[in-house]
């Protein structure tokens, strides 16, 4: 029988930009605002890289615990022993230095999306993890939402046939005078010092829903790395602007498009006009999902024998009342909490071995295009007083 004590997990916030106060004050929320009951989660430690003050202003921002304690180096935060897990919410580029400073200090692991800068770092995470016997996940937290369990769950039980092709769109309207987007050539999205690009910051979205569709729920004996064609369009810094990615699979007969952009958006004007971001086609139908392909909340089932019946189901995220607030990324936090509960390692919603395929997918991606990115960020030799760890710029 299961205990009514709910399971508390206590969290170590690595990085005090946008999607770490967007994830903080979502383990701040009730989780009986979201019906969970078994588990829940507190704030033990926040760290900045640049200054302790960083890390004691964002606790007041997001109306965090006054018990937790702040640090100005991601060292003192992994050194943490209060601390059971810590969540990576810096840019790609730091990943791999990040979340092994952190495996290596023994600490669980929830690091944010893209896993890594390339397929090899990735794998050498996975190995830590694996050798230190911790908990290590991707946060690609669209994956823990209901609408895609749902999702999951109606492909698996045949829903719509065979599914034979899934395209998705995660793209942007950036677009600015004289070849420029908008974002600055400093800014994490098209520098390529912090592994900017549209591919591993939004093109991973549509390749989870690739992913979901076409891989995830075939049985294990039946998964298979596809085989990936990709064009690119490169930006004045180097990183990616546009890019389409076609990835077969082709024991399964099955097609997956990738589409992503800083020029063009996927919702057209604001209003979903466009049409659906996330197309899965069947033999016997088609889902539909609203976008953003990151955070979706409605999903449509047509039948090809539906006599012109759309099913259309909302999922509206829930919010904390007291709190005025939920964003959706508790839902992978609890993932966390149930895990290290449970004592897995890994999260079968996306297992280590489809965050690297995933990883693989994109590097074959940018090399076919030509992306490259510096040595000091796409190395996988750790080196605990790289500049990414010690925030020395
Ligand atoms: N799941 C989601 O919905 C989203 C995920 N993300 C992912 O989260 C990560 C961070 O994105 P986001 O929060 O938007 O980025 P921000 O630029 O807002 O924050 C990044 C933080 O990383 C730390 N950092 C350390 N070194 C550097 C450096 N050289 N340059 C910039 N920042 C540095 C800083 O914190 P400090 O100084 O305190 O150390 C900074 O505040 C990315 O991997 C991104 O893909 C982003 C947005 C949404
Ligand atoms: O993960 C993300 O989802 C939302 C986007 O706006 C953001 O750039 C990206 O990092």
């Amino acid at each position: 029988m299961a205990s009514s004590t709910p399971y508390t997990v206590r969290w170590g916030i690595m990085a005090t930009g946008w999607i770490a106060e967007m994830f903080s004050k979502d383990l701040l929320t009730n989780p009986a605002t979201r019906d969970v009951h078994d588990v829940r989660h507190e704030i033990v430690a926040v760290a900045s890289s640049s200054a302790k003050e960083r890390a004691d202003e964002f606790i007041t921002k997001i109306d965090g615990p006054s018990t937790a304690k702040t640090y100005g180096s991601y060292h003192e935060l992994v050194a943490d022993p209060d601390v059971d897990i810590v969540y990576i919410a810096t840019p790609h580029s730091h990943h791999f230095q990040n979340a092994m400073l952190a495996l290596e200090a023994g600490k669980n692991v929830l690091c944010e999306k893209a896993l890594t800068v390339t397929a090899s770092q990735a794998r050498k995470l996975v190995d830590k993890a694996r050798e230190k016997n911790l908990f290590f996940m991707e946060a690609v937290w669209t994956r823990y939402f209901p609408i895609s369990i749902k999702v999951r769950e109606l492909l698996a039980s045949g829903a719509i046939g065979n599914v034979y092709r899934a395209v998705a769109d995660l793209s942007f309207n950036n677009d600015a005078p004289e070849g420029k987007v908008t974002f600055k050539d400093s800014h994490r999205m098209v520098n390529i010092d912090l592994a900017g690009g549209a591919l591993l910051d939004l093109g991973i979205y549509s390749l989870t829903w690739v992913f979901q569709a076409l891989y995830h729920v075939q049985p294990e004996k039946k998964k298979e790395s596809p085989k990936v064609a990709a064009a690119i369009n490169k930006y004045h810094t180097g990183a990616d602007e546009t890019t389409s990615i076609i990835v077969q699979f082709p024991k399964h007969r099955s097609q997956g498009v990738a589409l992503t952009s800083l020029r063009i958006g996927t919702d057209v004007d604001g209003h979903n006009s466009g049409g659906p971001a996330i197309r899965i086609q069947g033999s016997g139908g088609e889902i539909q999902v609203m976008g953003p392909a990151y955070r979706p909340l409605q999903y449509k089932v047509i039948k090809k024998d539906g006599g012109g019946q759309v099913e259309v189901v909302d999922c509206p995220i829930p919010k904390d009342p007291t709190r005025d607030w939920g964003h959706g990324m508790f839902w992978e936090a609890d993932e966390c909490a149930r895990c290290l509960r449970d004592g897995k390692k890994e999260s079968e919603t996306l297992p280590w071995s489809e965050s690297i395929v995933i990883m693989e997918v994109m590097e074959e991606a940018l090399r076919q295009g030509g992306v490259e990115y510096p040595e000091l960020i796409a190395t996988d030799v750790f080196d605990a007083q790289s500049s990414l760890n010690t925030g020395k710029r």
